[in-house]
């Protein structure tokens, strides 16, 4: 199975001599849901952004989808969000043309939409529980609101990869599970594959099957039930002594 994102020793520093990620290797499965957590600064959003191509290691290698990041050119495939995606809110659009947005880039820019294309938008719109919303301004939405139209923005290129940086933060604990439960959904009945970074690690690990432990490197890849104790506990009620996770690095 070729892997959506690999890693293999890569090592990445926005300062010379001060490595951000060092020696990250790492394999993430088509079909995988991963939960990227860690502390403050660790590095999350940098791994995420060496997966979207953003940035470039310098030294060691990432593949997308089986191709050397430096020569992958399909990108419609990969969905990313970013921490922030309009957090400002000023940007005078309302749902169904944000989500029109992510029709754009597959097509290319200057490039009409047809009608087929706004069937898409309307179809995710509906995916992620927009449809009675779709005419309001941003500006208006809630922050659950929000994170659910860039979801569909992304959805709208047709991507098998979701990449997601910090889609639950601001939003309270309700719209929390309703945006994991979509993922969710999208993750087990289209197959598409997910990977966001999440704060609330107990909250988001009963939702995602495999945790990336990230502090300045990876600490841990492997099964969510085997990665937190408070996790374990709480799911299952007894200690993670059977915790079974394929440890990578340490
Ligand atoms: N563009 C940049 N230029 C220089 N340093 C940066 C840049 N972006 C991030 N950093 C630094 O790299 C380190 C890792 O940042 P990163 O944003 O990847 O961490 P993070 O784990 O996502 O943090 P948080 O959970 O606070 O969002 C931090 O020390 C940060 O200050």
């Amino acid at each position: 199975m070729t892997a959506v994102f690999e890693f293999s020793e890569a090592t990445f520093s926005y300062y010379a001599g001060s490595p951000v990620l060092t020696n990250v290797t790492l394999a993430i499965d088509a079909g995988a849901f991963v939960a990227v957590v860690g502390p403050n600064g660790a590095g999350k959003s940098t791994l995420l952004k060496l997966c979207v191509g953003l940035l470039q290691p310098q030294s060691g290698d990432i593949r997308v989808l089986g191709v050397p990041c430096r020569h992958f050119k399909n990108w419609s495939k990969i969905g990313y969000i970013p921490q922030g995606t309009f957090h400002n809110r000023v940007f005078p659009a309302t749902i169904r043309e944000v989500v029109a947005m992510g029709r754009v880039a597959p097509l290319g820019l200057g490039r009409r939409l047809k009608r087929e294309d706004y069937e898409l938008v309307d179809e995710v719109i509906t995916m992620v529980g927009l449809t009675d919303f779709q005419n309001k301004m941003i500006a208006e939405l809630s922050g659950g609101q929000l994170q659910r139209t860039l979801i569909a923005r992304a959805l709208a290129a047709k991507p098998a990869v979701l990449v997601l940086d910090e889609a639950t933060s601001g939003v309270d604990s309700r719209a929390k599970d309703e945006i994991y439960t979509l993922l969710k959904n999208m993750n087990t009945q289209l197959g598409l594959s997910v990977i966001m970074v999440a704060h609330d690690v107990d909250h988001v690990l009963h939702y995602a099957d495999k945790v990336a432990d990230i502090k300045y490197g990876l600490q841990y890849y492997g099964n969510a039930a085997g990665f937190s104790p408070t996790y374990q506990q709480a799911v299952s009620g007894v200690a993670p002594a059977a915790a079974q996770g394929e440890l990578q690095h340490a």
